[in-house]
């Protein structure tokens, strides 16, 4: 297997624990190269420890971890210029403009000011470069943030939540711009507390929770396999829940604020059934989603 093929990033049995408290458990994720992974789970859960360990800030106590090839840890400065990390705690050079900021990044790398327009360009910046810090909105903050991990062209960049202070038009719009860093071939590890966001950026996920994976694989596939299905959500008065329940390809009936809830993995087979039994104005159908799956997993999302 040739280089370009071997996976990116290698986690084989990681385990780490802090006293008696297992922070990672005996994980085992392999991640493609040019990847959107995500890594999901509640607050503890294990995605920072995890993180760390592929970051090479931290040891684990068991297991094996290759990061292109090559252990991560003790720090390893071979890997460093090929990994970018985004971390809630962006510092910038505050008496200078965006593309200031970026021209200094680029020079602590030994890398000419050129290296900082292509970064300014690939989060969408450049209008805005020269802005100072201190006065550019949220999202173009995070853009910064990212721009600034991708100054020196690493291969794997980690994000951890890029979109968490963002009103939703700047969380699309920075959705957008990572949809543009997965299509010219960067490896991206995801960390999220946004479902919506994982289900429509990331290639694969896993859920994490006390340390452990508890799911792992393509959204979609998660979906389609958690047997969620599709639910129905019938305006009251049309027909009972007794009615419902003989309906073709229903899988669960309930009453949620006086409307009729169906759940069925055959949603055009009981559109057809239902036809014939009540009118079908207003009546909602809405496709499991990764949140369900997640909500299913683990309980109620953190924020
Ligand atoms: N330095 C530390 N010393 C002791 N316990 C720690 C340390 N760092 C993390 N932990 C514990 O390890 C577990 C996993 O924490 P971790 O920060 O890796 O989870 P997380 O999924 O990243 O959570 P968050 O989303 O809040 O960042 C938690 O129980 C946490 O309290």
């Amino acid at each position: 297997m040739s280089s370009i093929d071997s996976p990116a990033i290698v986690l084989d049995a990681v385990s780490k624990a802090y006293g008696e408290v297992r922070a990672v458990d005996e994980i085992s994720i392999s991640i493609g190269r040019g990847e959107f992974f995500g890594l999901l789970g509640p607050n503890g859960a294990g995605k920072t420890t995890l993180i760390e360990m592929i970051e090479g800030l931290r040891i684990p106590d068991t297991g094996a971890i290759t990061v292109l090839g090559m252990s991560p840890a003790p720090r390893n400065l071979d890997l460093l210029p090929l990994i970018g990390v985004q971390t809630q705690r962006s510092a910038f050079f505050t008496r200078l403009t965006a593309r200031e900021h970026l021209v200094t990044v680029a020079a602590l790398y030994g890398l000419p000011p050129a290296t900082a327009e292509k970064a300014l360009d690939l989060v969408g910046l450049t209008g805005s470069g020269d802005v100072r810090v201190t006065k550019i909105s949220g999202g173009q903050r995070q853009r910064l943030a990212i721009a600034s991990t991708l100054v020196h062209d690493p291969e794997v960049v980690f994000l951890d939540e890029p979109t968490a202070a963002l009103d939703p038009e700047a969380r699309r719009d920075l959705g957008q711009m990572l949809r543009n860093l997965k299509a010219i071939g960067k490896t991206i590890v995801y960390t999220t507390h946004h479902l919506d966001e994982a289900q429509t950026l990331c290639d694969r996920v896993a859920i994490l929770s006390a340390g452990r994976v508890l799911a792992l694989d393509s959204p979609r596939e998660l979906i389609a396999r958690s047997g969620i299905g599709t639910r129905l959500v019938i305006p009251a008065g049309r027909l009972s829940p007794e009615q419902a329940g003989t309906l073709d390809g229903v899988s669960g009936v309930a009453v949620e604020d006086g409307m009729l809830v169906l759940r069925t993995a055959h949603t055009a087979r009981v559109l057809a059934a239902l036809d014939g039994e009540a009118d079908l104005d207003d009546v909602e159908t809405r496709p499991a989603t990764l949140e369900d799956v997640y909500l299913e997993l683990i309980g109620a999302p953190q924020a």
